[in-house]
């Protein structure tokens, strides 16, 4: 309404750089017009919490104990426009404040904004982010309200005792604001001692009604001040059902929106468990939303800022965890006093092996207009950085030590993100991850390097492990590398996540105990030099087996042992991943393939000892060709089959030894060949090809062309997993970290595989091959 003609209206001009600002603030929030109420109840919590803070430390002003804080909103339709009004009981603004605090800015650093701002277009920054950063939200109601209306009053003091209800107001475009005593008179102290009433006018048919829509008030509160209880929230109500023009009259009720008190700012014992997880529930929105565990704490940062916070283990990943992009991840919400500022940290704020955690975190001081930008040169915000990555940390030990079966659960979805975390952290958090993980072991399901090194055998000075990418451990259990380890007593680790090998070979050793590839050099029990029977035994072995030895080093004329001698840097496993992301042409594929491998001889085995019987009885070269020219190349055929069943036993053993036989076909032409020896069929019989039926003559009837067939077919890179090997998806647990390392850390789908020719380079000049 028009202030009536007595009242004295100051006109002001606002400076010019006001109206760049609002124009700039009005274009680039367009899209999030709803953060205007936001920021009014920031404002107004501000200034009731200014009031209560000034009562208290002055011992002036107002009685607290009589005085109520609160926030009220308010919808008054008008056919289909009308207002939207916001009041707060809080500290107020005299007449000079309100045109200084609304009209001009304060604010260090403005030119510098105006400049960014200006540019914003040009460079495609990201204009709302500008504007969190110099606190221009008063300015957030032009998005929605053509003309914005403040009427004020501060509280009574020495200085000012008589106080008097003025009201600012502006319009949205317009270079001028007006400033004149509210023709209504001192109307705010009809609900308190002083406050401020701020009031939209919602247009009809301008796209901003829904500004008036009760339900739609009711989210956006739930929405920004989730929880938020320090002071109440209400919205005025009609108690009529269908109310279709009430103008602040008629039957109402006031309806309490933050009921809840926040559950961060409870004493942790003072919460149920059942509350801890609806409260989950309204973090997470997923529809199954349940959580696995969590942390609530209270905390002092060394920068001199007090926080609570709370953080959630999720039960399940989100479906597209491990194939997400790089981009920014919503799981922290920030909060000062209650009222929600951000959750908006940027793409690498928490380390992204963490991302899948829940966040709160409520801090009692920080600028109210924190934005990605300005999280860096917060020091309470780097800190809380760091603080958090411990929490986290802290959290999964204590969870692993007192409740280990839920642990086990928790493990199983996020072990891979655990070992990622290895791979990325150092020393102290390495460690304490490692402590973390549970392996399949010769002795158990779920082993903790803990439980390995408490079960240590006297003189045992490492950990012993056999690794098998996506193998499952029964069958790693079986593999004949860990034949006599197991059949000592003594326990192997049984490694299957691709990841394992990388992380043991980072991590070195745990507790002292060297972390050992059973497959690779260097392996020892700790009781060899004690045991001088057993190696008297083992030199009377290698002399009873020195006959098959010398026959197998002769007919496969590679390194073949009777004991571990020496190692060729690659382990089965090594070699697996390895040709997974490998390309074809790749001129590394033949020599990984024919890369050394050493045969090791069980002579405990029965399958030797009848090899051994079969060397001896074969017929001596001598005894059969003694006449003529003693060619080589006439061999028996005991001779024959046995070096078949033996190229067959040796190409077996590779592959229960986790590495692929240099020729597939070859291997199984002798397997097919050893069959028919088994079921006595000739080793010349070819299957019958007549009667096949004949494929039709070639076709003549035409295709649709190339672009037209395109069209129709899915692009690679639509795929969902986009390149890189993908284990079988019903082993989700099974990730491709160097993959999904890379894919996150540099967008460069091939990255894994130059990392991995590094690899290969570097340890071709560390092991003499
Ligand atoms: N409801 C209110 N009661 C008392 N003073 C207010 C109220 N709303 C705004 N003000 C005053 O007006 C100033 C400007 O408000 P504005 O929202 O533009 O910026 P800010 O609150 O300082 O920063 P930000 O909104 O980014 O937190 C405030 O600093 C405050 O002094």
């Amino acid at each position: 309404e028009e202030p009536e003609a007595e009242v004295q209206v100051e006109k002001h001009r606002y400076e010019s750089d006001i109206s760049k600002l609002r124009s700039i603030v009005i274009h680039s929030l367009y899209s999030q017009k709803d953060i205007f109420l936001r920021e009014l109840l920031s404002n107004s919590q501000d200034a009731l919490e200014k009031l209560r803070l000034t009562s208290l430390s002055e011992g002036s002003y107002i009685n607290l104990d009589e005085w109520k804080g609160n926030i009220t909103i308010e919808a008054r339709k008008v056919g289909n426009g009308g207002q939207l009004i916001v009041r707060d009981t809080g500290i107020g603004m005299s007449k000079s404040e309100l045109a200084k605090n609304l009209g001009t800015i304060a604010k260090s650093g403005t030119s510098e904004f105006l400049n960014k701002a200006e540019n914003t277009s040009s460079t495609g920054v990201d204009g709302s982010n500008l504007i969190g950063q110099f606190g221009l939200g008063f300015y957030s109601t032009f998005l929605v309200s053509p003309s914005v209306k403040v009427s004020s009053i501060p509280p009574a003091t020495a200085d000012n005792p008589e106080p008097v209800q003025y009201t600012f107001e502006s319009d949205a475009s317009g270079d001028e604001f007006r400033v004149f005593a509210d023709p209504r008179g001192n109307t705010l102290l009809e609900q308190g001692n002083c406050g401020t009433e701020v009031t939209l006018s919602i247009e009809a048919g301008s796209g901003n009604e829904w500004v008036l829509d009760n339900d739609k008030l009711e989210e956006l509160v739930e929405k920004h001040s989730q929880f938020s209880s320090n002071f109440p929230i209400y919205l005025r109500k009609s108690s009529v059902d269908n109310e279709e023009a009430a103008d602040g009259e008629g039957e109402h009720r006031w309806v309490k929106l933050n009921k809840k008190q926040p559950l961060w700012m409870r004493d942790p014992k003072s919460v149920s468990e059942q509350e801890y997880k609806d409260f989950y529930a309204a973090l997470d929105p997923s529809l199954d939303a349940e959580t696995a565990g969590w942390t609530h704490w209270k905390g002092d940062s060394g920068a001199g800022v007090s926080y609570r916070a709370m953080m959630y283990i999720p039960a399940k990943l989100p479906e597209d965890f491990w194939n997400k992009g790089p981009g920014v991840v919503r799981n922290i919400r920030l909060m000062v006093r209650r009222v929600f500022i951000t959750d908006d940290f940027g793409e690498d704020y928490l380390p992204r092996w963490l991302s899948f955690l829940k966040i709160v975190v409520d801090a009692d001081d920080l600028p109210l207009n924190v934005s990605r930008e300005t999280l860096q040169s917060n020091k309470f915000l780097r800190q809380l950085k760091r603080i958090l990555v411990r929490k986290a940390i802290d959290m999964f030990t204590r969870i692993s030590k007192d409740e280990p079966e839920k642990w086990e659960k928790i493990h199983k979805t996020i072990g891979n993100a655990i070992r990622i975390g290895m791979v990325e952290s150092d020393g102290k958090d390495r460690v304490k991850l490692a402590g973390l993980l549970r392996f399949a072991s010769t002795r158990g399901e779920s082993v903790s390097l803990e439980d390995y090194v408490e079960n240590r055998r006297d003189g045992q000075q490492q950990i012993y492990f056999l690794a098998g990418v996506g193998e499952s451990a029964e069958s790693l259990a079986r593999s004949p590398l860990i034949e006599k380890p197991v059949a000592r007593g003594y326990e192997v680790l049984l490694l299957n996540a691709p990841a394992d090998e990388t992380v043991m070979a980072q991590l070195g050793s745990y507790r002292g105990l060297k972390l050992q590839d059973v497959a690779k050099k260097g392996f020892k029990y700790g009781d060899e030099d004690e045991d001088a029977q057993e190696k008297a035994e083992l030199e009377m072995q290698k002399k009873a087996f020195s006959p098959l030895i010398e026959w197998l080093k002769k007919e496969f004329r590679g390194p073949i042992s009777d004991g571990k001698a020496d190692n060729y840097g690659w382990s089965a496993n090594m070699q697996k991943l390895m040709m997974a992301n490998a390309r074809e042409d790749d001129p590394m594929l033949p020599m990984m393939k024919q890369m050394p491998k050493i045969l090791e001889i069980n002579p405990q085995s029965p399958l030797i000892e009848g090899l051994l019987e079969r060397v001896y009885d074969l017929p001596q070269s001598d005894d059969v060709y003694d006449d003529e020219d003693a060619d080589a190349a006439v061999v028996s055929d005991e001779e024959k089959e046995l070096r078949e069943t033996v190229q067959v036993l040796v190409d077996t053993a590779m592959i229960r030894s986790g590495f692929m036989v240099s020729d597939t076909n070859t291997y199984f032409d002798r397997v097919e060949s050893l069959l028919r020896r088994t079921l006595g069929v000739s080793q010349n019989a070819k299957a019958r090809t007549d009667g096949v039926k004949p494929a039709p003559p070639v076709a003549q009837d035409a295709l649709p062309d190339v672009e037209e067939a395109a069209a129709a077919t899915v692009g690679l890179g639509d795929m969902p997993g986009g390149v890189g090997f993908e284990m079988g998806a019903d082993r989700p647990q099974f990730i491709d970290w160097q993959d999904f390392k890379s894919k996150v850390a540099t967008k460069k789908p091939a990255g894994g595989q130059e990392q991995l020719e590094d690899i290969v380079e570097e340890a071709l000049s560390h092991d003499e091959l």
